[in-house]
């Protein structure tokens, strides 16, 4: 992981107008994320998590505050994302799933053709890639889109619950392959999960939000060394300690937000 910077969040608050009354989503977020890092947002539901991603990926604008993604010379998209559904295009092949976006910057076909069956095989789906997505199960289009946000080589990655959605051994699986595609190419990237084990089998950093509206109330690094696995993230006496703490951390703020 680099000391530069990527993403510089400052002091960012998120509130939605209703007819009769307002919500507040996000309140006073700042936050530095270095170029390369893999963070986790882990937060009870509704705490904002979805909104911090979506102002990023420039679909909400923050009510205030600011923030900034150092973009390197090029074209590359500034950012890609990845939902938890419906991130495919049930009309496209896989193949053209995951070209989509290089397609969209009319890069040369060669180019397209190689990146595409790059992450194609990296995803083991390049004996699928003529198949449409309504032949595929669930863990198959997830690795569509986790080929395509990489395949398009954005500055960061945003990636909200793709795995939630999975059953237990699916998501071992696409656990371990994201994480061996991310330790490639290194990418900055900020993930969303309920699941306190995913956070510690992926991150570098975890960051804890509190019940609505959401502020950063912790920041944890996960100690253990890289490459990981989950049989060594459950058996590792330090993880477990980290994953009372959070667990406890997330009791406390449902409870607090059910007064
Ligand atoms: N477009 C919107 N209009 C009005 N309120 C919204 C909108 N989007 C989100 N909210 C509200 O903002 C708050 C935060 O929602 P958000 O989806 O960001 O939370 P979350 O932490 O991602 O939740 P979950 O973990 O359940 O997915 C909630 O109270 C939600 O109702």
């Amino acid at each position: 992981m680099s000391s530069k910077v990527k993403i510089s969040i400052d002091n960012m608050t998120k509130v939605f107008y209703k007819k009769n009354n307002s919500v507040t989503a996000i309140k006073n977020i700042s936050l530095q994320v270095n170029e390369g890092e893999f963070i986790c947002l882990v937060g009870p539901s509704g705490c904002g998590k979805t909104t911090l991603l979506r102002i990023l990926a420039g679909l909400e604008t923050p009510s205030s505050g600011s923030f900034s993604i150092d973009a390197e010379a090029g074209n590359r998209p500034l950012q890609s994302m990845v939902f938890q559904e419906k991130g495919v295009i049930p009309w496209l092949t896989v193949e053209e799933n995951v070209a989509f976006g290089l397609k969209m910057r009319h890069l040369p076909q060669e180019f397209v053709k190689k990146q595409t069956d790059y992450y194609l095989k990296k995803v083991g789906l390049i004996n699928f890639s003529t198949l449409y997505p309504k032949e595929l199960s669930g863990g198959m289009k997830q690795r569509i889109s986790i080929a395509r946000a990489f395949a398009n080589d954005p500055e960061i990655l945003l990636m909200d619950e793709p795995f939630a959605a999975l059953d237990e051994q699916n998501k071992f699986i696409l656990q371990e392959e994201l994480l061996s595609i991310w330790s490639e190419n290194k990418k900055t990237v900020l993930f969303i999960t309920h699941s306190i084990d995913e956070a510690l089998l992926l991150s570098d950093r975890i960051v804890l939000l509190s019940s609505h509206p959401g502020e950063i109330v912790r920041e944890i690094k996960v100690p253990m060394p890289r490459p990981r696995t989950m049989e060594q993230v459950r058996a590792n006496a330090e993880m477990a300690e980290q994953f009372i703490s959070i667990w406890n951390h997330l009791q406390q703020e449902v409870q607090k937000s059910r007064k």
